[in-house]
C-alpha cells in the first residue's frame, strides 16, 4: 500500500503521525512511504530520518495527498484539507466526529474511510488508541490549571499545593476515566486537596484503593457538583460516553456559584465538553473568562508536547496501521474486532451511530 504522512496544520499542533520507526516497520513489509517534508521537524525527526528509514519525501500537502491509498495523521482534517481527500482514500487519525457536523458533512461528502483512533475499542472496552493522550493530557491539564490559577492571568490567586500554615488548592475531577485518574495524580502530588467524580462505582472503588487520603471520591450527580463547584479551585473535565457528545455536567447557571478566579480545564472539549460554556480553543489563545471563571479548552493539549506525545501516540498506531496497510481496510476490519470499531464513516456512510445520534439525525446518512 502507499501511506501518506501529512504535516499536521492544526494551531500549534507539532505532533506528527508517524516516527522513522514506523516507516522502517512499513517499508520492511514492502510498503511504499510518503512523508511531507518537515512534517516530523516539530517532534524531533528530520527528513534525513525519514529518508534512512525508506521514505521518500515530498514537498506539500497536496501531493501527499494526492499519492496516498492511506493517510495516517494526528488530528482531524482542517478545512484547508478537505478538498484534498481522495473518494475511497483510508483515513486513519483523530476526528472526534460528534463535536462537529460540518467536519463529518465534509468526509460524507470527500467519500473518505474513515477511522477514528478515539473510538478503537478493545475487548475490556478501553480505548487503546485514545488512552496515551489522554494520559498526556490529564498530566498537562494540571500544569495548565496551576499556571491559569495564578492572579495576572486573573485566576484566583490560589498555589495548589499551599504552604505551611496555609491550606492547599482544591482539585475537582470529572470523570474517573484515563484523563482523570492522571490530573488526581499530578495534583495530589503536588499536595492539592482532590475530590474525583464518577457515575462508574469500579472505577471509584479503583481510585480509592491506589490513590492517597487527600483524594476523595464522590458519585457524579447533578447535586453533588452544584455542591462541590463553590469550594474547589480548579474543576477538570474528563467524562466520556465513547464516541458522543459528552454530556453538560456545568450549565452556565453555575458558573456565578463559582469564586471569582475558579478555572476550568475542559479536556473533554475534543467531544464537545462538559461544560455547557466550553468552545474549543487553541495553544495560541487558550483561555476566555465568563462570568468571572477561567476557562481552558484546548482541543489539542498534546500538541505542545510533541516530544513525547508522538512517541506516545505511534507506539499504539503503528499495529493497527500495519494491519491496514498489510491487508486493505476491508480485510483488515473484519479481522480486528478492536480496529472494526474505529469505523465512522465510509464512502459517504455514517456508520458510527453516536455520531448520528449527536446530531438528531434521523438515520444514517449518506
Ligand atoms: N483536549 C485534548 O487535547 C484531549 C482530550 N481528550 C478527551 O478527554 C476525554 C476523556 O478521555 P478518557 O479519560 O480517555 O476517557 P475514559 O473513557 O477513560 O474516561 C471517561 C470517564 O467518564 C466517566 N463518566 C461518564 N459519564 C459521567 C458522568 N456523568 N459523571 C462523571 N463521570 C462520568 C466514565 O465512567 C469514565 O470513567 C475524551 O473526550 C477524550 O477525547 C483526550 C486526550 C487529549
Ligand atoms: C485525543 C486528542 O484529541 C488529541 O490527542 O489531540
Ligand atoms: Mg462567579
Amino acid at each position: 500500500m502507499i501511506v501518506g504522512i501529512p504535516k499536521e496544520i492544526k494551531n500549534n499542533e507539532s505532533r506528527v503521525g508517524m516516527t522513522p520507526a514506523g516507516v522502517f516497520e512499513l517499508v520492511k513489509n514492502n510498503h511504499k512511504v510518503y512523508v511531507q517534508s518537515d512534517a516530523g521537524e516539530g517532534s524531533g525527526f528530520f527528513n534525513q530520518d525519514y529518508q534512512q528509514a525508506g521514505a521518500i519525501i515530498l514537498d506539500t500537502i497536496g501531493q501527499v495527498y494526492a499519492m496516498s491509498e492511506m493517510i495516517v495523521k494526528v488530528k482531524e482534517p482542517i478545512e484547508e484539507e478537505y478538498d484534498l481527500i481522495q473518494k475511497g482514500q483510508i483515513l486513519f487519525t483523530y476526528f472526534h466526529f460528534a463535536s462537529s457536523e460540518a467536519l463529518t458533512k465534509a468526509m460524507i461528502r470527500q467519500k473518505a474511510i474513515c477511522i477514528a483512533y478515539e473510538t478503537v475499542e478493545d475487548e475490556e472496552g478501553t480505548l487503546p488508541l485514545l488512552t496515551p493522550m489522554s494520559e498526556v493530557a490529564g498530566r498537562m491539564a494540571i500544569q495548565q490549571g496551576a499556571k491559569y490559577l495564578e492572579k495576572p492571568v486573573k485566576g484566583r490567586g490560589v498555589l495548589l499545593g499551599g504552604v505551611p500554615g496555609v491550606a492547599p488548592g482544591k482539585v475537582l475531577v470529572l470523570g474517573a476515566g484515563v484523563v482523570g485518574i492522571q490530573a488526581a495524580k499530578m495534583a495530589a502530588g503536588l499536595g492539592a486537596h482532590v475530590t474525583i467524580l464518577d457515575i462508574n462505582m469500579k472505577r471509584l472503588r479503583y481510585v480509592n484503593d491506589v490513590m492517597p487520603p487527600h483524594v476523595v471520591t464522590e458519585f457524579s450527580n447533578e447535586f453533588n457538583i452544584r455542591r462541590l463547584i463553590k469550594t474547589h479551585d480548579l474543576i477538570i473535565g474528563g467524562v466520556l460516553l465513547k464516541g458522543a457528545k459528552a454530556p453538560n455536567l456545568i450549565t452556565r447557571d453555575m458558573l456565578k456559584e463559582m469564586r471569582p478566579g475558579t478555572v476550568i480545564v475542559d479536556v473533554a472539549v475534543d467531544q464537545g465538553g462538559c461544560v455547557e460554556t466550553t468552545k474549543p480553543t487553541t495553544h495560541e489563545d487558550p483561555i476566555y473568562i465568563i462570568d468571572d471563571v477561567v476557562h481552558y479548552s484546548v482541543a489539542n493539549m498534546p500538541g505542545a508536547v510533541p516530544y513525547t506525545s508522538t512517541m506516545a501516540l505511534t507506539n499504539v498506531t503503528l499495529p493497527y496501521a500495519l494491519k491496514l496497510a498489510n491487508l486493505g481496510w476491508e480485510a483488515a476490519c473484519a479481522k480486528d474486532t478492536s480496529l472494526n470499531k474505529g469505523l465512522n464513516i465510509v464512502e459517504g456512510k455514517v456508520v458510527y451511530q453516536e455520531i448520528i445520534e449527536a446530531f438528531g439525525w434521523e438515520e444514517v446518512v449518506a
